[in-house]
């Protein structure tokens, strides 16, 4: 892997050396801080905000046993990190994945904290994983395993304290099960509200229209807003992605409709390719059914290798941390790279880009039309409100279209990239509150 001597490195290394913190180069959650804290020294933000972001406030980690349906028991280890909570709430996703680590959680609750400030939401940032192959269990499991996570996060959990949603191998459903365990949990009094435990629910369970679309919605609306400015028209793109689950392929549902074209994917399975373009519903169907976009017939199979050489004009990765690194970005021939996935761009693959000329556009702005979508669909559980898609849309553009405005200024402002300009936009609104209420005691 790559050495990384960024600014941003450099100002990780500064703060954990004063913390007295291991860290190494390579590690994400080192790596997204040091960026957060490069764009709080050009804001010459105090030091003791620094040390305040650069440790999440409180750490859970719990095991869950499970009994499967042959009879055997396994354990199940399962984390919340609630990064920050200054501006409200602690939000942010649940993730279902065998390898995932409490770094990989601590970067995602991190970067939960800029998204919601830079979107202006009232939430802060938080982030929840269970170390499971939901692929790899039936659905009685998941359903047990989910409900037992739930009960043993407990009081660690609430609708005015921490709202999870879904994320990478979780979905609608897991929500659904979430929240009745919830709800069963909850004294008679509270079980209407309660339902506002969890964001992204089934809209037949308080679930908002929209939502699931939200996240490749509100990424729709940050390129309308920025393209244009850089001389790209949406009508006319071709574009590849990386991942092809609920935000790879609503992207490339909801691009494919403005006009542009999808020449190669890459998932778990495999990637896919036509020079002819690939039709996204179709895709989205097949993927549906098979799990993965390998065997795909109307595109042809090509090596990753391939893949992250094809010329496209929007390169959008839209699955896991750290899959665009240095040796990746030399193969990129792209004009705008889009962050549809948290985290995808290792510190040197962006310089590398950059240098060459590429646009990177950061995920805390193009990745928040979910958790935009998931507070208005709080605020609709409650005041018993159901919105149509149409309204859910029209706010949903307001805020996004507002947010991509703020980094643009922010990154004219402070003569810097886009992901600075993002970073320093969101740790305004939250040097702002921190200056109004001071730190405890
Ligand atoms: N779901 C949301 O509303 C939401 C909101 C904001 C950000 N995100 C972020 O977007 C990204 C994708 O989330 P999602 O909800 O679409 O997840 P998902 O589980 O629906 O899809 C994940 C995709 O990643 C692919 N993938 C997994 N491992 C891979 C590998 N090694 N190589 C290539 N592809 C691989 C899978 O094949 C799948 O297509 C994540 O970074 C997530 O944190 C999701």
């Amino acid at each position: 892997m790559d050495k990384c001597d960024t600014p941003a490195c450099q100002s990780a290394r500064e703060i954990f050396e004063e913390l007295e913190e291991y860290y190494d180069d390579h590690n994400l959650y080192f790596q997204t801080i040091g960026s957060v804290l490069e764009a709080a020294s050009l804001l010459e933000m105090p030091h003791q905000l620094k040390l305040i972001l650069s440790q999440p406030k409180n750490e859970v980690m719990v095991h869950c046993p499970v009994q499967m349906d042959d009879g055997t028991w396994q354990l199940f280890k399962g984390y919340r990190v609630q990064h920050n909570n200054v501006l409200g709430p602690y939000k942010g996703g649940i993730r279902y994945h065998e390898e995932v680590k409490l770094d990989e959680v601590k970067t995602l609750a991190l970067l939960m904290t800029m998204k919601c400030a830079l979107a202006r939401l009232p939430y802060g940032g938080a982030k929840g994983a269970l170390k499971i192959n939901p692929r790899s269990v039936s659905q009685k499991e998941l359903e047990r395993v989910t409900r037992r996570l739930t009960a043993a996060l407990g009081n660690n959990i609430g609708p005015d304290y921490d709202i999870p949603a879904p994320d990478v191998g979780t979905n609608a459903q897991t929500m659904a099960w979430m929240a009745d365990t919830y709800i069963n949990f909850a004294e008679s009094s509270t079980k209407v509200t309660a339902r506002g435990i969890v964001t992204g629910k089934p809209l037949e369970f308080g679930g908002s229209a929209g939502r699931e679309k939200a996240t490749g919605q509100g990424l729709v609306y940050v390129l309308e807003t920025l393209l244009p400015g850089i001389g790209i028209d949406l009508s006319a793109q071709s574009f590849s992605l990386i991942g092809y689950g609920n935000v790879g392929s609503w992207t490339a549902r909801l691009l494919q409709a403005k006009g542009s074209e999808l020449r190669a994917v890459l998932d778990h399975t495999g990637a896919i390719f036509s020079e002819a373009g690939i039709n996204a519903e179709k895709l989205a169907t097949y993927v549906q059914e098979t799990g993965g976009v390998t065997g795909y017939p109307d595109a042809q199979k090509i090596s990753e290798d391939e893949f992250y050489s094809t010329p496209v004009d929007l390169f959008i990765p839209a699955a896991l941390e750290q899959m665009v690194d240095l040796e990746h970005a030399k193969k990129i021939q792209c004009r705008v790279l889009v962050e549809a996935a948290n985290a995808p761009t290792t510190p040197n693959a962006e310089r590398h880009l950059l240098d060459k000329g590429i646009e990177v556009l950061p995920a805390i702005l193009c990745n928040a039309g979910g958790v935009t979508v998931s507070y208005f669909e709080w605020k609709q559980n409650r005041q018993s409100e159901t919105w149509d898609e149409t309204l859910v849309d029209k706010r949903l553009k307001k805020v996004m279209r507002r947010s991509a405005e703020l980094v643009l200024e922010t990154a004219v402002e402070l003569d810097c990239n886009m992901r600075m300009a993002s970073y320093a936009a969101a740790l305004k609104r939250i040097g702002k509150v921190y200056a109004m209420r001071g730190v405890f005691p």
